[in-house]
């Protein structure tokens, strides 16, 4: 029995545990709440609102940026940025970090990946938001800079990503389980759907890009090969699920059990996947949910961060697989 909690309620039942809490974090996951419906407003009708193709420009990272990128990261900087909750934010879409509009009572920042799966954008597949959260290190907001976007993944204080799929999910953590809710287009509300998600220890599932298979590392293709080999008492051969959006392939992982690996390549040498705001998250809440994420020898969250756009490769998903994927590198 669907026991209707809105997310809002359920940011609050949180805090309630901490009780030392000052209800700042459970303000600004509202907003992030609040910028995913906007966003969600548009993705859905994105075909009807001239809001698809390519916007003509490429971001830091020499990427083509479409639309619908350039739209979600202005919907989120304007719908979050102005409730002075933020001193700081950092986007994929943006080089340098970015000083919200009203920034001065902010002792957070937030770095996010507005759009993920971009080349899913125009084809109707699942895309998603992805989003992390970090205190200040200093007390003083005016002071806040890069160094404040830089910090560890284990130090974030909340992490959580948005599908918009054939329904629109937030999945979120604060460090004290996985928490998903689904949106109820009639009543405009997230609900509760996914209390405490759990990865499975191991799955039956494998994600990553074939298509490059010639430009993988022979440690990768061994253990993808040995994902293929036939051995009923380990559960091979696996099946491949890839969907080309991180989010979405993480998601279905997560529900099911898996393993998803954008590796280190000849092409991508430092992988491709950025490490603030696609690896960071998603590795803070693989962890809460049981599972492992990794860049095939160090955990993701213990890795120092040199640069906002860094990019990492990343085995992410149920615990024993990703120890497997580890146990081929060398
Ligand atoms: O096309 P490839 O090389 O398999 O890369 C797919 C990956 O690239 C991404 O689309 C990168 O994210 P953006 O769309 O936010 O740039 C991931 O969502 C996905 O996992
Ligand atoms: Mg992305
Ligand atoms: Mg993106």
């Amino acid at each position: 029995m669907n026991k209707l909690i809105t997310i809002e309620r359920h940011f609050l039942e949180q805090q309630k545990s901490h009780p030392e809490a000052t209800g700042e974090l459970t303000d600004l996951l509202n907003d992030v709440a609040f910028a995913a419906k906007l966003v969600r407003r548009e993705v859905v009708r994105a075909g009807l609102a001239d809001i698809l193709g390519m916007a003509g420009t490429t971001n830091v990272q020499g990427e083509e940026v479409k639309k619908l990128d350039l739209f979600a990261n202005e919907k989120i900087i304007n719908a979050i940025g102005q409730h002075g909750r933020f001193a700081l934010m950092g986007s994929e879409e943006n080089e340098g970090t970015i000083i919200p509009p009203k920034n001065q009572t902010g002792r957070y920042v937030l770095l996010f990946d507005p759009l993920d799966g971009s080349s899913n954008i125009d084809v109707n597949v699942s895309v998603g938001t992805i989003f992390s959260i970090y205190r200040l290190t200093g007390d003083d907001p005016s002071q806040a800079d890069v160094n404040d976007c830089l910090q560890k993944g284990s130090e974030q204080v909340a992490a959580g990503y948005v599908i918009y799929g054939s329904s629109v999910m937030m999945v979120y953590t604060t460090g004290n389980g996985v928490h998903g809710f689904t949106y109820d287009p009639t009543i405009g509300e997230f609900l509760l759907s996914h209390e405490n998600i759990t990865i499975p220890e191991q799955g039956k599932y494998y994600s990553i890009n074939e298509g490059s298979w010639q430009q993988l590392h022979s440690s990768t293709i061994d253990y993808i090969n040995y994902l293929k080999e036939e051995d009923k008492a380990t559960g091979r051969p696996y099946s491949t699920r890839y969907i080309g959006s991180l989010v979405a392939d993480f998601h279905r992982n997560l529900l099911t059990g898996g393993i998803f690996i954008y590796p280190a390549t000849r092409k991508h040498p430092d992988g491709k996947l950025r490490l603030m705001y696609e690896a960071n998250p998603l590795a803070f809440i693989c962890e809460q949910a049981g599972g492992r994420a990794t860049n095939g020898k160090t955990r993701i969250m213990d890795i120092d961060p040199t640069e906002l756009h860094q990019r990492t490769p990343l085995y992410i998903g149920s615990t024993q697989d990703v120890l497997k994927a580890e146990s081929f590198e060398h």
